[in-house]
């Protein structure tokens, strides 16, 4: 299709969605599912995942009670503009002015630079009537930081800009199809005007005499759509890893190389260990991305509960869990998609494979909702705070509760002795612990060396995301060990779990050795022994894979893959695709006689000179 295709066709495909949401009806969830298998990015994802979240967190009852109804029939299509040409990542850097005219009692919303310009939001550029933009208040001349306001963008009859609004499409991203279904959109105000009662004013207020009224509970408030979005990225990074490591562990047991013995039939390539030690450890991520999503969706539940109860004890901790997650999970499907088309060899590269259009589409992930580096120096921070109130009575809690034994973490050695001891949970989660720990204290003590903290944080950045990352690896291996420990239904499922719960820890050891053994938390004769139980595990989970990757339950439509069929079917389909190839509609190609022919002849008469 062609971008005004494709745009048109996700328009066609949201709307109907949304009409079936209506007629069946679905819940919330089972909503959310819907558009989980429409399987393309559109104006939807951010009506209902950033425009609506942000009116019922920042909104007062009154304009819960005016905007939401809208929202909810979708009388109103609403998108979030936060981000600008010239800042993403530093929210606090936004340009755009709100400025409180009190003769009129109105914000005049302006963009006073190029830079200032909203750039990326999603559904901005095509689609929405309004939108929950984030600029800087200023009332009296003074400036009091960014606040959100609700903005109508385009009239209601005819879908014009209003008067005073500049609007448009920040046009083609990476890849073919891809995200390129969504009208990521720029926008730029030239003085215009909105009532008073539309900024966000759970949060903070101005009056009608134009007097600003900070409120008593957090600004970190006005992130949190950031941080429920964050959460269901950890659980759609499961997903998306799932459905990648589906087609190449599918492709790789039909897939045979080399091997043959008097002509037999040569190996399947998931018998190669390399080709396990590459796909397997995928596989138990989109497991353990799964349960630890779970998990954070409960965090979020409960720290959204606690909220309501004006109790903002667990934030900085829900804050850090959902930065952090959503950052390594999202990096390591990426990695994990490229990885699965060269699992996949060749024939990977094709695009009906399914895997060049899942990574083009998935890869923005690593970027959208915060960049990731961004967001695992927001761990950091976290992290360093907490190191630096060990032993000042405050015992850390949640994720960071180990950092308590932080004494006997220390100086504690492993007592892994034989390969085996890598399958005891106690005993991997000391590990680990030992190793997010050391990292964390060895940046805390680096840290105090700086007279400036600002200076040393700026000096140590790529140490403090590596101990960020250790902290994050922890809580993903913890949480997967939890899981173990539920009760687990099904008859041999709890052991299948297991394997793949001790191969996505005994994995991550085996590539970053390095802060392992810097740290002391293992030596290398352990390691060497947690690369001799991972061969082993590899050996159980082999027989089990194809059956591990069909629990996933895709259907062939949704996989859109040739190699990742259920039935194997592989050589025959791609003939088929091929021969679909509009350049295969006939046999000698357009373009033949302008250039090829003559080319061939030219060559003919020299030839024969
Ligand atoms: C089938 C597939 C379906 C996929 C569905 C997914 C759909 C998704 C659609 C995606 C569309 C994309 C949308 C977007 O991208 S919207 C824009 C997102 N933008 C960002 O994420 C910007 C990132 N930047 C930030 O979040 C902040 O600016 C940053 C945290 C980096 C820094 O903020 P700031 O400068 O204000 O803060 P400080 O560093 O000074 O920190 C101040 C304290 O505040 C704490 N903090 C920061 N953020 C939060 C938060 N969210 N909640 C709670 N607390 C927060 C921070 O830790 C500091 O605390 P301390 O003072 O205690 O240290
Ligand atoms: C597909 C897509 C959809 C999007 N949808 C929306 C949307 O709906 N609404 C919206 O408002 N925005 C949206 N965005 C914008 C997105 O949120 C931002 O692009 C994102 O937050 C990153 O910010 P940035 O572009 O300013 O990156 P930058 O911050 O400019 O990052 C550039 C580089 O600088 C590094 N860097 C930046 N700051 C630091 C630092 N302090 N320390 C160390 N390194 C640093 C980064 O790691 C990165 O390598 C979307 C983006 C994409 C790609």
């Amino acid at each position: 299709m062609t971008r005004k295709e494709l745009f048109k066709n996700t328009l066609r495909k949201s709307v109907h969605a949304w009409k079936l949401i209506n007629e069946l009806p679905l819940s919330d969830d089972e909503s959310l599912m819907l558009r989980h298998f429409m399987d393309q990015p559109g104006f939807l994802d951010l009506h209902w995942r950033m425009f609506v979240p942000a009116i019922k967190g920042q909104g007062t009852e009154e304009q819960k009670q005016k905007w939401l109804p809208l929202a909810n029939k979708m009388q109103i299509i609403g998108c979030y503009a936060q981000t600008e040409l010239g800042h993403g990542s530093n929210v606090q850097g936004l340009e755009t002015t709100a400025t409180f005219d009190p003769q009129t009692d109105q914000f005049i919303l302006h963009s006073p630079t190029q830079t200032s310009s909203k750039w990326w939001p999603g559904g901005l550029g095509k689609v929405s009537t309004h939108a929950v933009i984030y600029a800087r208040l200023i009332t009296d001349g003074k400036d009091h930081g960014v606040h959100g306001f609700i903005v109508q963008l385009r009239n209601m009859d005819d879908h014009s800009p209003l008067p005073g609004i500049t609007i448009g499409d920040i046009g083609v991203k990476f890849g073919n199809g891809a995200y390129n279904s969504m009208d990521n959109g720029f926008l730029m105000f030239d003085k215009f005007c909105i009532p008073r009662d539309q900024m966000l004013m759970r949060l903070s207020k101005v009056t009608r005499e134009g007097k600003y009224v900070p409120s008593d509970v957090p600004r970190q408030l006005m992130y949190g759509t950031m941080v429920s979005v964050r959460q269901t990225i950890v659980s759609n990074a499961s997903i998306a890893m799932a459905r990648a490591v589906c087609i190449a562990t599918r492709y790789s047991a039909v897939r045979r190389q080399f091997g043959s013995q008097n002509g037999g039939i040569e190996t399947q390539v998931i018998d190669y260990k390399t080709q396990q030690n590459r796909l397997f450890p995928l596989l138990a991520s989109a497991y353990a991305f799964r349960f630890v999503g779970e998990w954070l969706k409960w965090l979020y539940t409960d720290v959204t509960q606690r909220l309501e109860a004006s109790d903002f004890a667990t934030l900085p901790e829900a804050h850090a869990c959902t930065a952090g997650l959503k950052s390594m999970t999202t990096s390591a499907t990426s990695d994990g998609i490229e990885e699965c088309r060269k699992l996949c060899g060749g024939h990977g590269y094709l695009w009906c494979s399914g895997l060049p259009e899942l990574f083009a589409v998935y890869v923005p992930a690593c970027t959208y909702e915060g960049d990731n580096v961004v967001l695992q120096l927001q761990v950091a921070r976290f992290l360093m705070k907490t190191v630096s109130q060990l032993g000042s009575g405050k015992a850390p809690a949640g994720t960071t509760a180990y950092m308590g034994r932080a004494k006997h973490l220390l100086q504690c050695r492993s007592s892994i002795r034989k390969a085996e001891d890598w399958l005891n949970p106690a005993m991997v989660l000391e590990t680990f612990e030992a190793r997010a720990l050391r990292m964390a204290v060895s940046c805390a003590n680096n840290l105090s060396k700086f007279e400036n903290q600002e200076q040393g944080f700026s000096e140590l950045l790529a140490d403090l995301v590596e101990a960020a990352i250790a902290h994050c690896q922890l809580i993903v291996v913890s949480k997967f060990i939890v899981k173990l420990e539920g009760e687990i239904k099904g008859k041999g499922v709890k052991n299948q779990l297991k394997n793949l719960c001790y191969i996505y820890a005994l994995h991550l050891i085996h590539k970053h050795l390095g802060d392992f053994l810097s740290t002391n938390s293992i030596t290398s004769e352990q390691a060497s022994l947690a690369n001799h139980q991972l061969r082993s595990l590899y050996t159980q989970v082999r027989p089990n894979a194809v059956a591990l990757v069909d629990a996933f339950d895709y259907t062939d439509h949704y996989l859109g893959s040739v190699l990742g069929r259920y039935d194997g079917n592989v050589y025959p389909k791609l003939f088929e695709e091929a021969l679909k190839d509009p350049l295969n509609d006939t046999v000698v190609p357009d373009g033949y006689h302008e250039y090829i022919r003559p080319l061939i002849k030219q060559h003919l008469r020299s030839a024969r000179l």
